[in-house]
This record gives structure tokens, sequence and C-alpha cells, in this order.
């Protein structure tokens, strides 16, 4: 689809890394090219949290670290930036008083948004805003499965009589019929649960789930086999809870959970899935006030790239 040649990042040996505006891996705005097929946009939200807040500073925190990322991936052998116009698309605004409200308005900017670009990858913000996201691209591709790396299930009900929250995204997103409940998986769960129910009406849903205790026992191909197979080819929307990466590898985000990836099993497990169809994905709950060094916005700046470097992969 992109005819004219892509704009990539500002040249790194010309003007250096740390100088002017942090767009996404100093990528060009949405504004300043005639075409893209892949977006990155953040929601800075966090309205929808169940313990710290602070994801509303995610978007802002991950593209400052991603100023030192560079053009090739020997990974995924492959230019992210050279097969396919990649953008920033700025932020959506996003009401933080008003949850319902913000909810609407990340669907309709999502919508709008897809209509302009092939793919998007959203940075947020707390997991509250995958429903609307899920909302916005099941308008494009019926519905998704979906591949959801977190500690957490998020498949809970409520919390406090509201059905709308950072826990709840995926329950609310499987009444609507906007997953493809045959494809879809979990990814590093692990940790307390309120009671054995939760995983039960999980399954109840139609989740399947490789836990982090698996992946640790039987490795990262063990996992992807079973991820893949699940999967097949179906549109595949992948989100990303960073907390799904152990404290020690990212302390910066709300709901902080013992015994998670590391980023380099994360990074590998994105890589094991370039050969889908990547869709659409999000990389959420990035809460800068108690990351230390950059160290959960390097990881996350990372999975974004990876991403962004998978989804080259079918241009
Ligand atoms: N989506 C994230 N990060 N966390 C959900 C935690 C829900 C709870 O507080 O029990
Ligand atoms: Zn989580
Ligand atoms: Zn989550």
């Amino acid at each position: 689809m992109t005819s004219h040649t892509p704009q990539g990042p500002v040249d790194a040996s010309l003007t250096p890394r740390y100088a002017g505006i942090a767009t996404f891996a100093k990528l060009p705005r949405i504004e300043d090219v005639p075409e893209a097929r892949v977006a990155v946009v953040g929601v800075p939200f966090d309205s929808g949290v169940s313990y710290r807040p602070g994801a509303r500073f995610g978007p802002s925190h991950v593209r400052e670290a991603s100023r030192l990322l560079r053009p090739y991936n020997p990974a995924q052998d492959i230019s992210p930036f050279a097969v396919q116009q990649v953008v920033d698309a700025g932020d959506i605004v996003a009401n933080p008083f008003n949850l319902d409200e913000a909810v609407r308005q990340v669907e309709e900017a999502a919508t709008e948004l897809g209509e302009r670009v092939e793919k998007i990858v959203t940075i947020g913000g707390d997991h509250t805003i995958a429903l609307p996201l899920l909302r916005a691209i099941t308008k494009k591709h019926g519905p998704v499965a979906v591949l959801h790396f977190d500690a957490h299930l998020d498949t809970w009900d409520t919390y406090f009589g509201a059905p709308t929250t950072h826990g709840t995204p995926f329950r609310r997103a499987s009444e609507e019929g906007l997953i493809d409940m045959t494809a879809s998986m979990h990814g590093g769960t692990r940790g307390p649960l309120y009671g054995k129910e939760d995983l039960e009406d999980d399954e109840r849903l139609g989740f399947a789930i490789v836990t982090s205790e698996y992946i640790e026992e039987h490795g990262v191909q063990a996992a992807l086999d079973r991820i893949r197979d699940r999967i097949g080819d179906k549109p595949l929307y992948i989100s990303i809870d960073i907390d799904v990466l152990d404290p020690a590898h990212a302390p910066g985000t709300g709901t902080p959970e013992a015994g998670g990836l590391t980023s380099r099993e994360m990074l590998r497990l994105i890589r094991g899935l370039a050969d889908r169809n990547i869709v659409g994905a999000d990389v959420v709950e990035v809460a800068p006030a108690y990351d230390h060094a950059q160290m959960t916005a390097v990881a996350a700046s990372h999975v974004v790239y990876e991403l962004i470097s998978a989804m080259g992969k079918s241009v």
C-alpha cells in the first residue's frame, strides 16, 4: 500500500538521540507524512486502576525510553521502519473524571485512526483501554483472536460494582462477542486470586492459559507451540500488560506480582509470532512513578519495537 519511501526515525548519527521531542523511536508524527501503515498511539488514562495509580504517564515515559531504539532489528532480520511507514499518532484524549466517556473517546479515536492506517500499536494507560480498542478493531476485522500477556486474568466481573475497570476488560469484551473464544489465550498468568472460581469463570468464558510457571518449566518454545496452535491464522490482537514481566524487570506498574517473565522471554515470545496475522496490539500498565532507571519503559519500548518488527514481516 505504501507508495512513498517510508520516512524513518531522526538519524541519531546527525542529531543526538537525546535532543528534540520524543515521538516513539523519534519517528515522524502522523501529520508529517502522506500515509502510514502502522501508527503508535498513546492513551494517557488510568481512572480504571484498582491499586497504584500513574499509568496515565505511561505513554510519555515509554516514548522517552524509546529514543535509543535503532533502525535495524537483527533478532527478526528486519528494518521495521524501512519496510513500512510507521508514525507516532500522538495521544488520544480520554476524560479522567468520566470513565464511560473516556471509553467512548478511545473507541472513537481508535476507529478513526484505524481508517487511516492498517495497524495500531497502543501504549497505555491502564488495561481498561483494551475494551474500547477491541470494540474499534472488531469493526474492521470481526471477532479477533486475543493473545493476552498479563500476570492477571482481567476477566473478573466487577470491582465495587463497577463493570468497567482494568481488571475486567476481557470479561466485557467476551460478553460483547469481540473475541474469537476458540482462539484466545492468556500468557504469563500467575499469582494469588480471589478464589478458585476466578479460573473456572475464565475457563467457562473460553480462554486457554499458558502460565508463567509453564513457561519456566517447559521453556519459551513449548509455550509458543501451544500459543501458535491455538491462534492458527485468525486475525490476532496482542494485548501486553507490562506486569506480565517480573517486578525485577518491570517494577514500574500498578499491580506487580512476583514470579513473572524476563524481558528476554517476552521478546522471544513476540518474535515467535511474527508469521501470524497480527492486526493490532497494545502495551499497557506502565506506571513511571514506580519505575527505576527507566527499566520498565525500556522493556516496554522494546516490546513495542518487536511488535512493529513482527508487523513488518507481512508487508
Ligand atoms: N490489569 C491489571 N494490571 N491488574 C488487574 C488487577 C486487579 C485487582 O486489583 O485484583
Ligand atoms: Zn496485570
Ligand atoms: Zn492487565
